[in-house]
């Protein structure tokens, strides 16, 4: 029997509303054509006005998670989300060095839109000191980039600052992403290749206040991507299309920040799968 059609993987937390977290990874990979899988590292009751509460798991249920995958299917390529604390990110990177699950996407997640923090601040020099050394591709939007680089981001010229400081951590490729800039009308992402190319990606800024799990469902359509054998440039530039794609065909849900529409088409040859 073979197991050849790609299938794709997300570390991540759970979103009891369904816009962000492992909900929006998983329908991102499967409207892009991947089978998704899943390592639950954190449960949240969350819905599109914040997060009420949140539990991480056991270490030794990330472990088992892990090990039914490994012993089952063929990952080729994975993402992490939500990781909590040091404990549970020290239970990612033990996975990661034990089992292949292809090239590691690190979307380093702290903060919600609605203010809560998705990952203590005792854990942000274990996801930079032991996660970022495994990982092909680093996603910061500009307070997660600002954290792990240690500087402030104010123009644009700073992101470029930025993307290298991380590359020079050890990072193969960097994507700053600009969702934040919150009075521009242009949410642009820069992005810094292994190759030494860099290069601008470019978006007029869509004005709705429906961007919950915008960062986790650009960084789950690059990890799809990837898992279909797409390079490392052409699936950040396809995962680019299809978030903005998410934004612009926006649907209405919940009365905050509302989700994202996963069912947006993008066209060309990007939809082949
Ligand atoms: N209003 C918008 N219009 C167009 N593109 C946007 C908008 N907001 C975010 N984006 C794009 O969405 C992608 C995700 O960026 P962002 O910086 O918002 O991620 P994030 O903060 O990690 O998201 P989240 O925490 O909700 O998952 C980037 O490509 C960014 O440019
Ligand atoms: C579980 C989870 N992961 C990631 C995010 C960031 O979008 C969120 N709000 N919730």
């Amino acid at each position: 029997m073979t197991n050849n059609f790609p299938q794709a993987l997300t570390i991540a937390g759970t979103d009891s509303g369904g816009g962000a977290g492992i909900a929006a990874d998983f329908k991102t990979m499967q409207e892009r054509g991947v089978f998704a899988t899943m390592v639950v590292v954190a449960v949240t009751a969350q819905n599109t006005l914040g997060v009420q509460d949140a539990l991480p798991m056991p270490p030794k249920l990330i472990d088992e998670q892990c090990a039914s995958l490994a012993a089952d299917l063929k990952i080729r390529a994975c993402k992490t989300g939500m990781l909590a604390d040091p404990t549970r990110v020290t239970a990612v990177v033990k996975n990661l060095q034990k089992y292949d699950f292809g090239p590691v996407t690190v979307d380093p997640v702290m903060i919600a839109k609605g203010g809560a923090k998705l990952l203590s601040d005792d854990a942000i020099a274990t996801v930079r000191d032991q996660l970022l050394p495994l990982a092909s591709l680093v996603t910061p939007n500009l307070p997660e980039a600002e954290e792990l680089a240690g500087m402030k981001i104010q123009t644009e010229a700073d992101m470029i600052t930025v993307g290298k400081l991380l590359q020079g951590m050890g990072v193969k490729n960097v994507l700053v992403k600009g969702g934040h800039f919150a009075s521009a009308d242009e949410a642009n992402d820069f992005v810094l290749l292994e190759n030494g190319h860099n290069f601008w990606l470019t978006a007029k800024r869509i004005p709705t206040h429906n961007t919950h799990g915008t960062g986790d469902t650009i960084s789950a359509c690059i990890t799809a991507e990837l898992a279909k054998g797409k390079s490392m440039e052409e699936a950040i530039r396809i995962g680019k299309v299809y978030v903005e794609a998410t934004i612009k065909d926006g649907i209405n849900v919940g009365h905050g920040h509302g989700p994202l529409n996963h069912w947006a088409q993008i066209g060309g040859d990007q939809d082949e799968i």
